[in-house]
C-alpha cells in the first residue's frame, strides 16, 4: 500500500497532521487508502498513549488496519454524532472562486459508497492528499458502484449522459472488482466535468446506482503533504 519517494513522504504528512485534530472521546470516520492509512497508524499511536477515541472504519481494509493499530471500533448505527472523518482522495478540485473548489473524485479504492456516507455523517470532513491529487480541471474517471444485475443498464444510461464505462477489472482474479458491499464498479469517463454538481445529481438518479464517487460539498478542508510540511485548504 506504500508509495514511493516524496508522495509517500507528502501522503504520511497530510495524515499524521490530520490524526493531530482527534480529540479524547472523538468519534473518527477512517477513510480508505495509503494516505489514511498514515492517519490511521498516528491515531492508533495516540490510543496507545491514552487517547480514548472510537473509529468508524469505511471498508475491510481500514477496519484491519484500525484493528491493528488499536483502535477501538463503533459504528454508525450506534452512535449519535461522528466528531470528524479523514479521507483521502483520487482528485481534489483546486480551483478558488470557482462552484467546483474542493470537489472530490474518489473510489479509487472501490470504497466510495461507505466512505460517502461516514464523511458526510460527520460533523469536520478533513481530505489528505500529496499535491498529485490537486487539480484545477476535473478530468479524472468517476467510479460507480452498481448492483450487479444493473451494470450492463447503468453502462448504457452512462453513454446517453455522453460518457463511457469500463467494468473494473480485479488484478490478481477473473472477472471484475466486488466491493465490500457485494457489487461492482464502472468506471466512467467524461472528459472535462465542468459542472460536477450536475453531473452528480444524473448519476444518483440512476437505478442500480449504489452510489458515485464525486464528493461536492462535502469536504471541510483539505490537508495537502508537501516537501517541507502541509498546506491547509479551508472550504
Ligand atoms: O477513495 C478512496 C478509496 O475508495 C481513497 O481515499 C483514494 O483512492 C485515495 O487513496 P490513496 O490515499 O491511496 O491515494
Amino acid at each position: 500500500m506504500k508509495t514511493d519517494g516524496g508522495t509517500d513522504a507528502a501522503k504520511r504528512r497530510a495524515g499524521e497532521r490530520a490524526a493531530e485534530d482527534v480529540e479524547d472521546g472523538f468519534v473518527v470516520g477512517l477513510g480508505t487508502g495509503s494516505t489514511t492509512a498514515y492517519a490511521i497508524e498516528a491515531i492508533g499511536r495516540r490510543v496507545g498513549d491514552g487517547l480514548a477515541v472510537q473509529g468508524i472504519p469505511t471498508s475491510f481494509q481500514s477496519r484491519k488496519l484500525a484493528l491493528e493499530v488499536g483502535i477501538p471500533l463503533t459504528s454508525l448505527d450506534a452512535v449519535a454524532s461522528i466528531d470528524l472523518a479523514i479521507d483521502g482522495a483520487d482528485a481534489v478540485v483546486d480551483a478558488p472562486g470557482s462552484d467546483a473548489h474542493g470537489t472530490l473524485v474518489k473510489g479509487g479504492g472501490a470504497a466510495h459508497t461507505r466512505e460517502k456516507l461516514v464523511d458526510s455523517a460527520a460533523d469536520r470532513f478533513v481530505v489528505v492528499a500529496d499535491p498529485s491529487k490537486l487539480t484545477d480541471r476535473l478530468e479524472r474517471s468517476v467510479p460507480l458502484e452498481v448492483l450487479p444485475a444493473a451494470h450492463t443498464v447503468v453502462a448504457d444510461r452512462i453513454r446517453d449522459l455522453g460518457g463511457e464505462p469500463s467494468l473494473r477489472a480485479a488484478e490478481r482474479k477473473d472477472g471484475p472488482v466486488v466491493t465490500d458491499n457485494g457489487n461492482l464498479v464502472l468506471d466512467c469517463t467524461f472528459g472535462e466535468i465542468e459542472e460536477p454538481a450536475t453531473l452528480a445529481d444524473r448519476l444518483s438518479a440512476l437505478p442500480g446506482v449504489v452510489d458515485h464517487g464525486l464528493f461536492v460539498g462535502l469536504a471541510d478542508a483539505t490537508y495537502v503533504g508537501t516537501d517541507g510540511g502541509v498546506e491547509v485548504r479551508q472550504y
